[in-house]
């Protein structure tokens, strides 16, 4: 089956980067997105999947193990030191799955056949390493909601029932979708999503259009269009296993692990998940530019994403977040260094100064990036990804006409990677 390109949904940039945030740091926990129905959530979370690097995998895992560093726990262990490749998998979670669906349970099949207490993985040992899928998430019984938003955050599964008790490697990009008006989820579980996006459809004629030129030359000839965009698509891959390679070395100084406390104090959030979760963001973000170290820039972008779902707010509040208020929290305190070195200029006290690498481990290297910064040049409305993709294929994609005219040498082929054009994994 032929999957719509990550990079041709056209505009939807927040959703973009809070898909490759997490993408490219796990541990950021997720997306959760809020919004009317056909804004393309579901077509950009599928899409998603296709554009994720590769994972090794170990020979007859079931569990997903890396052979370079398997799971200690993993039921089907030990392993072999190699193993083979294939792609990232996108897993579906039904609204009217069973617990023993999500979890896994135990095989009856080798249980009554051959007395084993054997373990049937679930959807989450499918998810390992790869997304994990939840449409209509505010309709999911509370109950497994709970199961999924504590796998995703220990990054691993727990099953201890019907005689069977395993532990395994469970760490997912967990996306959730959902339409505010058919219900809101608990705000516990609404904390414990990572981030959360609110999307909407253009109200720009031209754009409509767009989305609709884009569509039915999809349609009409998928292999010609997903041809169009591969290139597009693999340079988002590319660059995320880049950002992934990088992630250990950005620093988030001092001055800007203050910057997001502010901002989080500033807007009443409860408890410290927003704080922990904006400062992964804007390393992952930082990451993704290019940078070696988190800027205030990164700042206030992560706490776009991380905020909105956090935040005091009265019932008839706007979605997303009050610009002015975000611009006032994230100044520079008056008569304080931006360099964040403070008034006691310590840069070696436990805790003082900002030489040490906060939050990220290692201390990166400013001098010596080995990723240069990548353009955040804001979209011109009808290129499709701005900062959180490329730029578009320079020649515009083809349109249903050109798509039926390419059908003779484009049917049958398939690109380089067109990862939307693969079956699905
Ligand atoms: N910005 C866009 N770019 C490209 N295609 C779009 C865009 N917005 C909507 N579409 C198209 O609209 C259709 C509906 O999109 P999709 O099914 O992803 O919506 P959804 O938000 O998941 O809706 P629902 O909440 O009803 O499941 C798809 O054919 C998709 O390609």
């Amino acid at each position: 089956m032929l999957r719509f390109p990550f990079s041709a949904v056209l505009g939807q940039d927040e959703l973009r980067l809070a898909l490759i945030l997490n993408a490219i740091h796990p541990a950021v926990g997720g997306v959760l997105v809020r919004g009317e129905k056909g804004t393309a959530k579901s077509t950009m979370v599928r899409a998603l999947a296709a554009v994720l690097p590769e994972v090794e995998v170990a020979d007859d895992c079931r569990f997903s193990c890396d052979p370079a560093a398997p799971d200690p726990h993993c039921p089907d262990g030990p392993h072999a030191a190699d193993g083979g490749v294939r792609p990232a998998r996108l897993v579906e979670l039904p609204v009217g799955a069973s617990e023993d669906r999500l979890t896994g349970a135990l095989d009856l099949e080798r249980a009554l056949g051959r007395g084993e207490a054997a373990f049937q993985p679930g959807l989450l040992a499918a998810a390992h390493r790869g997304v994990l899928y939840v449409d209509e998430v505010n309709l999911l019984p509370d109950h497994l909601v709970d199961v999924l938003l504590d796998a995703a955050a220990m990054g691993e599964a727990h099953v201890e029932r019907d005689g069977v008790s395993v532990r395994h490697a469970a760490r997912f990009l967990l996306v959730g979708t959902m339409n505010p008006e058919e219900g809101e989820l608990r705000p516990q579980l609404l904390d414990r999503f990572g981030l959360t996006v609110d999307v909407a459809a253009s109200r720009e004629p031209k754009q409509r259009a767009e989305v609709v030129r884009r569509r039915l030359a999809f349609e009409a000839d998928p292999n010609a269009f997903c041809a169009h965009w591969a290139a597009t698509d693999d340079e988002v891959g590319a660059r995320i296993a880049a950002a992934r390679a990088a992630l250990g070395a950005v620093v988030l100084p001092d001055a800007e692990l203050e910057r997001i406390a502010r901002i989080c104090a500033a807007f009443e959030v409860d408890g410290m998940r927003a704080d922990l979760v904006t400062a992964r963001a804007a390393i992952a973000l930082a990451a993704w530019r290019g940078r070696t170290e988190v800027t205030a820039e990164e700042v206030r972008d992560a706490a776009r994403l991380a905020l909105p779902h956090r935040r005091r707010r009265n019932p008839f509040d706007a979605p997303g977040l009050d610009e002015q208020q975000l611009d006032d929290a994230s100044a520079d305190p008056e008569g304080e260094d931006p360099d964040g070195d403070g008034p006691d200029g310590g840069d070696d006290g436990p805790g003082g100064g900002d030489s040490g690498p906060s939050g990220n481990g290692n201390k990166g290297d400013s001098g010596n990036d080995p990723h240069p910064s990548h353009s955040d040049s804001p979209s011109d409305g009808d290129s499709g990804p701005t900062e959180a993709g490329p730029e578009a294929p320079s020649a515009p994609p083809p349109t249903q006409q050109q798509g039926a005219q390419q059908q003779g040498k484009g049917s049958g082929e398939k690109s380089a990677r067109s990862p939307n054009c693969a079956s699905r994994a």
